[in-house]
C-alpha cells in the first residue's frame, strides 16, 4: 500500500519467499507421465532386485538364516520359530563365550557377516569422509565402496572399490587412521586390479609361539630345491624359499634369528646332503660361533674372513666358470641328472668379509669373488645364503645380485627399503616393527613376486644340530650301562652313556 497524505502506513517490505523447486519430471504433461511410468516402475524394480541381490551376496548366511526362520514361522508358529531362534542365538553366544577358537575357525562366513555389518558398514561413510578418501565433483560426493570382508581371526580382509581418480598409496599414507578407526593394530594396503585394492586389518599377531623343526624328510628325491619349506607364514601355510637358481640374502640386527633361517635351510636340505646330492661351503668369520655347532656336515667351511675365507671364495667362483663352461651348448641348468652336485655357499656375516676386512687387497678378492658366484651360479647350480645385520650400501654394495631378500627384525625404516626395495615397506612389509619377543619372524621379498610374505623360521634347538650331525654324519648311538649303576634295587640306570658309530 502506497503511504498517503498524513497515513501512517508505508509501502511493506517485498515478501522474499523462495520458490518452491520441484523435480522437473513433475512438469511434464500428464499423458507422457502415463507412457513413461511403467518404465519407470521397472527400472525400480531392477535397481530393488539389484539392492537384494547385493545384499545375499554380502550376507548370504544371514539371509539364509532369516528365510529359514521366517519359513519356520509360517509352517510351525510363531511360538516355536522363537524358541529355535533364541537357542540358536544363545548357542552360538556360548560357543563364542567358552570356544572362541573353533567359533572363529567354523563359523568364519557368519563371522564376517557381522564384521561387515557391525563394524565397517556401520561406520564406513564417516571413515572415509573424515579420512579424506572421498571426492566431490559436479556437487555429488563419490565415496569409495565397500566390498567383500573375510574374517579370518587375527586379520579382516576388507575389499573396497576406490572412488576414480585414487590411488592406493592415498590408502597406504592413512592406514595407521584406519586401523584406528576400525579397532585394529595395524593396517596393510595391497592392490588386487585396477581399481581396487584389499586391505588388511590387523588384530593379533598369529606368529607368536615358536615352531619346532618339523621331522626331516626320509627320502632325499623328495626334497625339491625350488620349494625348500624354512618356517610358516602368517596365513599358516608353509614358508617356502627357492633355492635353485636363487641368491638369498638375510638381513637382521643382532638377535633376529637369522640363525633359525640358516639352520632351517639345512634342515630340509639334510637328506640331499647326505646323500651328497647337496655339497655346503660354509664362511663364519665370528670364529665359528654360529656354523661351528655343525662343522662336519659341510664341505668345506672358514672360521674367519682372511685369507683362507678369501681363497675358499675364489675356489667357488672357479667351479662356478668352469661348470658354465661344461654346461654350454650342453645345457641351460643345472638338473639333479647332471650328476654334479648343488652347491650352497653359506656366510654367515657377510659384512666381516667384504666390508670390514682392513687389509683392501683381501677385501676386493672377497667381493669380486662373491660377485660372480651370485650373478653367474644360478644357471650351474650354485646358491649363496648370505647373513648380514648391516643393509647399507657401502657394507653390501650388490644387495641387488640377490633374488631373495629377507629382512628380519631391523632398527629404521630406511633399512626395510633398503633390503626390500622402494615401495615394499608401503605395502604393510614393517620390518622395522618386528617385536624384539619373537626372534626368527621376517619379511621376505623374492625378485618377480609383487607382494612380500611375512613368516616365522622354524627353530633349530642345540638338540636339532646334534641330530642333523648325527643324521648327516650317518652316526648311531648306542645306550651303555653307566659303570657301576646298578642302585640297591638291583636296577641298572643305564641313560647315561652312548657311544658313537659310524662317523
Ligand atoms: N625361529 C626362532 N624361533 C624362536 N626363537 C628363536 C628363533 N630364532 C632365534 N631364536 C632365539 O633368538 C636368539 C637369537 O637368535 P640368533 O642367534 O639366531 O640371532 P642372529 O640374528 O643370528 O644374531 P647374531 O647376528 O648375533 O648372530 C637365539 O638365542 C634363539 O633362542
Amino acid at each position: 500500500m502506497k503511504a498517503q497524505n498524513g497515513s501512517r502506513w508505508v509501502d511493506p517490505a517485498p515478501l522474499e519467499v523462495a520458490r518452491p523447486r520441484l523435480p522437473w519430471w513433475t512438469m511434464l504433461p500428464g499423458l507422457v507421465k502415463l507412457v513413461i511410468s511403467p518404465v519407470v516402475l521397472a527400472w525400480l524394480l531392477v535397481w530393488l532386485v539389484g539392492k537384494l541381490a547385493r545384499l545375499l551376496w554380502y550376507y548370504p548366511i544371514t539371509a539364509l538364516l532369516i528365510i529359514a526362520t521366517l519359513w519356520l514361522d509360517c509352517w510351525a508358529g510363531h511360538y516355536w520359530a522363537g524358541a529355535v531362534a533364541s537357542v540358536v542365538l544363545v548357542g552360538l553366544g556360548v560357543w563364542w563365550w567358552r570356544w572362541i577358537d573353533t567359533y572363529q575357525r567354523r563359523l568364519r562366513w557368519l563371522r564376517s557377516e557381522v564384521r561387515r555389518v557391525t563394524v565397517y558398514a556401520w561406520d564406513w561413510r564417516t571413515v572415509m569422509r573424515l579420512s579424506n578418501l572421498t571426492g566431490t565433483a559436479k556437487g555429488r560426493e563419490y565415496r569409495p565402496k565397500l566390498k567383500r570382508v573375510r574374517a579370518e581371526g587375527w586379520r579382516d580382509k576388507v575389499r573396497v572399490r576406490m572412488v576414480k581418480g585414487q590411488a592406493p598409496e592415498q590408502w597406504s599414507e592413512r592406514a595407521s587412521g584406519l586401523a584406528h578407526s576400525f579397532h585394529a593394530k595395524s593396517c596393510r594396503v595391497r592392490v588386487i586390479s585396477p581399481g581396487k585394492i584389499e586391505l588388511d586389518l590387523i588384530h593379533s599377531d598369529p606368529l607368536v609361539s615358536v615352531l619346532p623343526l618339523p621331522a626331516m624328510v626320509a627320502d632325499e628325491s623328495s626334497v625339491d630345491l625350488k620349494r625348500i619349506t624354512i618356517g610358516r607364514t602368517e596365513t599358516g601355510k608353509p614358508w617356502r624359499i627357492r633355492l635353485l637358481g636363487n641368491q638369498i640374502l638375510v638381513v637382521g640386527v643382532q638377535g633376529a634369528g637369522k640363525g633359525s633361517v640358516l639352520w632351517s635351510v639345512v634342515w630340509a636340505l639334510a637328506p640331499m646332503i647326505k646323500a651328497g646330492k647337496v655339497r655346503l661351503y660354509g664362511i663364519d668369520p665370528k670364529g665359528g660361533m654360529e656354523l661351528g655347532q655343525c662343522p662336519d656336515i659341510f664341505h668345506k667351511v672358514v672360521f674367519d674372513n682372511g685369507p683362507d675365507a678369501v681363497e675358499l671364495l675364489e675356489e667357488i667362483a672357479n667351479e662356478v666358470r668352469a661348470r658354465a663352461g661344461q654346461y654350454r651348448g650342453l645345457r641351460r641348468f643345472w638338473t639333479r641328472e647332471s650328476g654334479q652336485p648343488f652347491t650352497l655357499l653359506i656366510i654367515d656375516e657377510l659384512a666381516d668379509v667384504i666390508a670390514y676386512q682392513t687389509d683392501k687387497k683381501l677385501k676386493e678378492r672377497a667381493q669380486g669373488a662373491i660377485q660372480t658366484i651370485t650373478s653367474q651360479g644360478r644357471a650351474p647350480g650354485f646358491a649363496t645364503l648370505a647373513l648380514v645385520q648391516d643393509p647399507r650400501k657401502e657394507i653390501v654394495p650388490f644387495r641387488n645380485l640377490f633374488t631373495t631378500r629377507i629382512a628380519m627384525r631391523l632398527d629404521e625404516a630406511t633399512q626395510v627399503d633398503m633390503v626390500l626395495g622402494d615401495g615394499v615397506r608401503e605395502r604393510g612389509a614393517d620390518a622395522h616393527e618386528i617385536s624384539e619377543l619373537t626372534p626368527g619372524v621376517a619379511w621376505a621379498k623374492e625378485d618377480g613376486k609383487k607382494e612380500p610374505l611375512r613368516g616365522r623360521a622354524f627353530y633349530a634347538s642345540d638338540d636339532n644340530l646334534w641330530d642333523l650331525r648325527a643324521y648327516v654324519n650317518g652316526w648311531t648311538f648306542e645306550v651303555l650301562p653307566f659303570p657301576g649303576s646298578a642302585d640297591k634295587g638291583g636296577r641298572r640306570h643305564d641313560h647315561f652313556a652312548c657311544t658313537r658309530s659310524g662317523g
